[in-house]
Protein backbone atom coordinates (compact mmCIF):
# COMPACT_ATOMS: atom_id res chain seq x y z
CA UNK A 1 0.00 0.00 0.00
CA UNK A 2 1.35 3.03 -0.93
CA UNK A 3 0.83 5.35 2.59
CA UNK A 4 2.49 8.67 0.84
CA UNK A 5 3.33 9.95 -2.18
CA UNK A 6 3.93 13.25 -4.06
CA UNK A 7 4.13 14.47 -7.59
CA UNK A 8 5.03 18.32 -7.92
CA UNK A 9 4.62 21.07 -8.27
CA UNK A 10 7.99 21.99 -10.31
CA UNK A 11 9.48 25.22 -9.81
CA UNK A 12 10.32 25.49 -13.23
CA UNK A 13 8.66 23.74 -16.40
CA UNK A 14 7.74 20.29 -15.20
CA UNK A 15 10.33 17.65 -16.44
CA UNK A 16 8.16 15.03 -18.28
CA UNK A 17 10.08 11.75 -19.94
CA UNK A 18 7.38 9.59 -21.93
CA UNK A 19 7.76 5.87 -22.74
CA UNK A 20 5.58 4.28 -25.40
CA UNK A 21 5.77 1.48 -27.91
CA UNK A 22 3.15 2.14 -30.49
CA UNK A 23 1.74 5.38 -32.61
CA UNK A 24 1.83 7.85 -29.88
CA UNK A 25 -1.26 9.25 -30.74
CA UNK A 26 -1.94 9.96 -27.42
CA UNK A 27 1.29 11.29 -26.52
CA UNK A 28 0.71 13.73 -29.61
CA UNK A 29 -2.03 15.72 -26.92
CA UNK A 30 1.08 16.18 -24.52
CA UNK A 31 3.27 17.27 -27.42
CA UNK A 32 0.92 19.60 -28.98
CA UNK A 33 0.26 20.87 -24.92
CA UNK A 34 3.91 21.46 -23.91
CA UNK A 35 4.92 23.39 -27.42
CA UNK A 36 2.72 26.00 -26.07
CA UNK A 37 5.00 29.18 -24.32
CA UNK A 38 3.05 29.70 -20.97
CA UNK A 39 2.72 25.40 -20.77
CA UNK A 40 3.67 24.74 -17.52
CA UNK A 41 5.36 21.16 -18.10
CA UNK A 42 8.15 20.03 -21.11
CA UNK A 43 8.42 16.45 -22.71
CA UNK A 44 12.50 15.98 -22.52
CA UNK A 45 12.57 13.23 -23.61
CA UNK A 46 10.34 10.14 -25.30
CA UNK A 47 11.69 6.54 -24.79
CA UNK A 48 10.23 2.97 -26.48
CA UNK A 49 10.79 -0.52 -26.18
CA UNK A 50 10.42 -0.91 -29.95
CA UNK A 51 10.69 1.29 -33.17
CA UNK A 52 7.40 2.70 -32.95
CA UNK A 53 4.94 5.65 -34.72
CA UNK A 54 5.11 7.38 -31.78
CA UNK A 55 9.04 8.58 -31.52
CA UNK A 56 8.54 9.63 -35.26
CA UNK A 57 5.78 11.83 -33.54
CA UNK A 58 8.44 13.47 -31.03
CA UNK A 59 11.15 13.70 -33.15
CA UNK A 60 8.67 15.90 -35.20
CA UNK A 61 8.18 17.95 -32.21
CA UNK A 62 11.70 18.42 -31.49
CA UNK A 63 11.70 15.95 -28.64
CA UNK A 64 15.10 13.60 -27.51
CA UNK A 65 13.88 9.74 -28.52
CA UNK A 66 15.56 6.56 -27.99
CA UNK A 67 15.22 2.94 -28.43
CA UNK A 68 15.52 0.48 -25.47
CA UNK A 69 14.54 -2.45 -26.52
CA UNK A 70 14.41 -5.66 -24.41
CA UNK A 71 16.21 -8.17 -26.91
CA UNK A 72 19.11 -5.92 -26.57
CA UNK A 73 19.45 -6.95 -23.14
CA UNK A 74 20.46 -10.19 -21.78
CA UNK A 75 16.65 -10.75 -19.35
CA UNK A 76 14.14 -8.35 -17.99
CA UNK A 77 15.79 -7.25 -15.14
CA UNK A 78 19.09 -5.86 -17.17
CA UNK A 79 16.68 -4.23 -19.64
CA UNK A 80 14.84 -2.76 -16.57
CA UNK A 81 17.99 -1.56 -15.14
CA UNK A 82 19.05 0.18 -18.72
CA UNK A 83 15.62 1.66 -19.23
CA UNK A 84 15.92 2.95 -15.48
CA UNK A 85 19.63 4.97 -15.90
CA UNK A 86 18.60 5.87 -19.80
CA UNK A 87 15.15 7.55 -18.29
CA UNK A 88 17.22 9.03 -15.16
CA UNK A 89 19.65 10.47 -17.74
CA UNK A 90 17.02 12.79 -18.54
CA UNK A 91 16.34 14.03 -15.13
CA UNK A 92 12.61 13.17 -15.40
CA UNK A 93 9.80 14.90 -12.42
CA UNK A 94 7.54 12.64 -14.08
CA UNK A 95 7.46 9.77 -16.37
CA UNK A 96 4.10 9.23 -18.04
CA UNK A 97 3.41 5.33 -19.76
CA UNK A 98 1.49 6.62 -22.43
CA UNK A 99 0.91 3.13 -24.75
CA UNK A 100 3.99 1.75 -23.20
CA UNK A 101 3.27 -2.37 -23.41
CA UNK A 102 6.09 -3.55 -20.95
CA UNK A 103 5.68 -4.77 -17.36
CA UNK A 104 8.40 -2.28 -15.20
CA UNK A 105 9.95 -4.45 -13.12
CA UNK A 106 12.07 -4.05 -9.53
CA UNK A 107 15.50 -2.36 -11.57
CA UNK A 108 12.99 0.39 -12.90
CA UNK A 109 10.60 0.67 -10.05
CA UNK A 110 13.57 1.53 -7.22
CA UNK A 111 14.71 4.19 -9.83
CA UNK A 112 11.47 6.08 -10.84
CA UNK A 113 8.62 3.78 -8.68
CA UNK A 114 7.48 6.90 -6.96
CA UNK A 115 7.15 8.87 -10.15
CA UNK A 116 6.15 6.94 -13.01
CA UNK A 117 2.14 7.20 -14.21
CA UNK A 118 0.56 4.94 -16.61
CA UNK A 119 -2.63 5.64 -19.27
CA UNK A 120 -4.80 2.71 -19.06
CA UNK A 121 -8.30 2.91 -21.37
CA UNK A 122 -10.55 0.91 -18.88
CA UNK A 123 -11.78 2.01 -15.73
CA UNK A 124 -9.66 0.48 -13.25
CA UNK A 125 -9.57 -2.01 -11.33
CA UNK A 126 -11.86 -3.32 -14.25
CA UNK A 127 -10.27 -4.30 -16.96
CA UNK A 128 -6.60 -4.46 -15.97
CA UNK A 129 -3.63 -5.88 -18.83
CA UNK A 130 -2.86 -5.58 -22.51
CA UNK A 131 -6.44 -5.51 -23.41
CA UNK A 132 -8.60 -3.26 -21.56
CA UNK A 133 -10.71 -2.32 -24.05
CA UNK A 134 -11.41 -5.44 -25.94
CA UNK A 135 -11.90 -7.35 -22.27
CA UNK A 136 -14.75 -4.49 -21.53
CA UNK A 137 -16.52 -4.72 -24.82
CA UNK A 138 -16.16 -8.64 -24.01
CA UNK A 139 -18.00 -8.40 -21.24
CA UNK A 140 -20.94 -6.21 -22.19
CA UNK A 141 -20.44 -2.69 -20.19
CA UNK A 142 -22.74 0.14 -21.00
CA UNK A 143 -19.86 2.59 -20.05
CA UNK A 144 -15.99 2.67 -19.59
CA UNK A 145 -13.68 4.89 -20.13
CA UNK A 146 -9.87 5.43 -18.93
CA UNK A 147 -7.56 6.06 -16.06
CA UNK A 148 -4.39 7.80 -15.21
CA UNK A 149 -2.93 5.56 -12.28
CA UNK A 150 0.69 5.74 -9.94
CA UNK A 151 2.64 3.10 -11.34
CA UNK A 152 3.28 0.38 -9.17
CA UNK A 153 4.75 -3.54 -8.91
CA UNK A 154 1.49 -4.58 -9.90
CA UNK A 155 -0.39 -4.69 -12.92
CA UNK A 156 -2.64 -1.43 -13.20
CA UNK A 157 -3.08 -1.79 -9.40
CA UNK A 158 -1.60 1.15 -8.43
CA UNK A 159 -3.60 4.54 -6.63
CA UNK A 160 -5.72 6.53 -9.18
CA UNK A 161 -5.12 10.22 -10.22
CA UNK A 162 -8.32 10.50 -12.37
CA UNK A 163 -10.35 8.93 -14.63
CA UNK A 164 -12.85 9.44 -17.74
CA UNK A 165 -16.55 8.10 -18.63
CA UNK A 166 -17.11 6.67 -22.28
CA UNK A 167 -19.94 5.10 -23.06
CA UNK A 168 -19.82 2.25 -25.16
CA UNK A 169 -21.96 2.59 -28.37
CA UNK A 170 -24.67 0.50 -30.18
CA UNK A 171 -22.18 -1.37 -33.14
CA UNK A 172 -18.97 -0.09 -31.38
CA UNK A 173 -16.13 -2.18 -32.03
CA UNK A 174 -12.66 -2.16 -30.48
CA UNK A 175 -11.20 0.11 -33.20
CA UNK A 176 -14.26 2.55 -32.95
CA UNK A 177 -14.61 2.05 -28.74
CA UNK A 178 -10.59 1.82 -28.57
CA UNK A 179 -10.62 5.85 -31.06
CA UNK A 180 -13.43 7.54 -28.45
CA UNK A 181 -11.70 6.21 -25.15
CA UNK A 182 -7.93 7.74 -27.11
CA UNK A 183 -9.81 11.44 -27.11
CA UNK A 184 -10.86 11.10 -23.57
CA UNK A 185 -7.41 9.93 -22.86
CA UNK A 186 -5.66 12.95 -24.68
CA UNK A 187 -7.67 15.59 -22.91
CA UNK A 188 -6.86 13.52 -19.34
CA UNK A 189 -3.26 13.35 -19.96
CA UNK A 190 -3.01 17.44 -20.65
CA UNK A 191 -5.16 18.26 -17.84
CA UNK A 192 -3.51 15.93 -15.26
CA UNK A 193 -0.19 16.81 -16.49
CA UNK A 194 -1.33 20.39 -16.02
CA UNK A 195 -2.46 20.16 -12.49
CA UNK A 196 0.34 18.28 -11.26
CA UNK A 197 2.91 20.58 -12.67
CA UNK A 198 0.80 23.83 -11.02
CA UNK A 199 -0.55 22.61 -7.67
CA UNK A 200 0.76 18.77 -7.73
CA UNK A 201 -1.24 15.83 -6.17
CA UNK A 202 -0.32 13.96 -2.90
CA UNK A 203 -1.17 9.77 -2.81
CA UNK A 204 -2.01 9.17 0.59
CA UNK A 205 -3.67 5.42 1.54
CA UNK A 206 -4.52 5.20 -2.03
CA UNK A 207 -6.80 8.46 -2.20
CA UNK A 208 -5.29 11.39 -4.60
CA UNK A 209 -5.06 14.95 -2.79
CA UNK A 210 -4.65 17.41 -4.90
CA UNK A 211 -3.32 20.97 -4.18
N1 LIG B 1 4.90 -2.39 -13.06
C1 LIG B 1 4.00 -1.92 -13.96
N2 LIG B 1 4.36 -1.73 -15.24
C2 LIG B 1 3.46 -1.23 -16.14
C3 LIG B 1 2.13 -0.97 -15.74
C4 LIG B 1 1.79 -1.16 -14.37
O1 LIG B 1 0.64 -0.88 -13.93
N3 LIG B 1 2.75 -1.64 -13.53
N4 LIG B 1 1.19 -0.54 -16.70
C5 LIG B 1 1.57 -0.87 -18.07
C6 LIG B 1 0.63 -0.51 -19.15
N5 LIG B 1 -0.35 -1.61 -19.27
C7 LIG B 1 -1.65 -1.30 -19.04
O2 LIG B 1 -2.04 -0.14 -18.82
C8 LIG B 1 0.07 -2.92 -19.63
C9 LIG B 1 0.96 -3.06 -20.70
C10 LIG B 1 1.40 -4.33 -21.07
C11 LIG B 1 0.97 -5.47 -20.39
C12 LIG B 1 1.51 -6.80 -20.79
O3 LIG B 1 0.98 -7.84 -20.40
N6 LIG B 1 2.63 -6.77 -21.56
C13 LIG B 1 3.39 -8.02 -21.94
C14 LIG B 1 4.09 -7.89 -23.27
C15 LIG B 1 3.16 -7.27 -24.30
C16 LIG B 1 3.94 -7.15 -25.62
O4 LIG B 1 4.68 -6.17 -25.76
O5 LIG B 1 3.86 -8.09 -26.44
C17 LIG B 1 4.53 -8.25 -20.98
O6 LIG B 1 5.06 -7.23 -20.49
O7 LIG B 1 4.87 -9.42 -20.82
C18 LIG B 1 0.06 -5.33 -19.35
C19 LIG B 1 -0.39 -4.05 -18.96
C20 LIG B 1 2.95 -0.33 -18.35
N7 LIG B 1 3.84 -1.02 -17.44
N1 LIG C 1 -2.42 -1.49 -21.09
C1 LIG C 1 -1.79 -0.36 -21.72
C2 LIG C 1 -2.66 0.19 -22.81
O1 LIG C 1 -3.48 -0.49 -23.39
N2 LIG C 1 -2.46 1.50 -23.08
C3 LIG C 1 -3.23 2.18 -24.08
O2 LIG C 1 -2.56 2.16 -25.33
C4 LIG C 1 -3.13 3.22 -26.12
C5 LIG C 1 -2.00 3.92 -26.82
O3 LIG C 1 -2.52 4.66 -27.90
P1 LIG C 1 -1.53 5.58 -28.78
O4 LIG C 1 -0.31 4.75 -29.08
O5 LIG C 1 -2.34 5.94 -29.99
O6 LIG C 1 -1.17 6.78 -27.94
C6 LIG C 1 -3.88 4.14 -25.15
O7 LIG C 1 -5.29 3.99 -25.28
C7 LIG C 1 -3.43 3.64 -23.79
O8 LIG C 1 -4.41 3.82 -22.78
Amino acid sequence: MTDHLALGPAAGRLRVVVLLSGAGSTAQAVFDAAAAPDCPFEVVAVLADRRAEGLERAAAAGIATEVVAPAEHPDRDAWNAALAARVSAHRPELVLSAGFMRILGSAYLAAHGGRTINAHPALLPAFPGAHGVRDALAHGVAVTGCTLHVVDAGTDTGPILDQRAVRVEAGDDEATLHERIKTAERELLVTTLNRIATGGVQIRDRKALWT
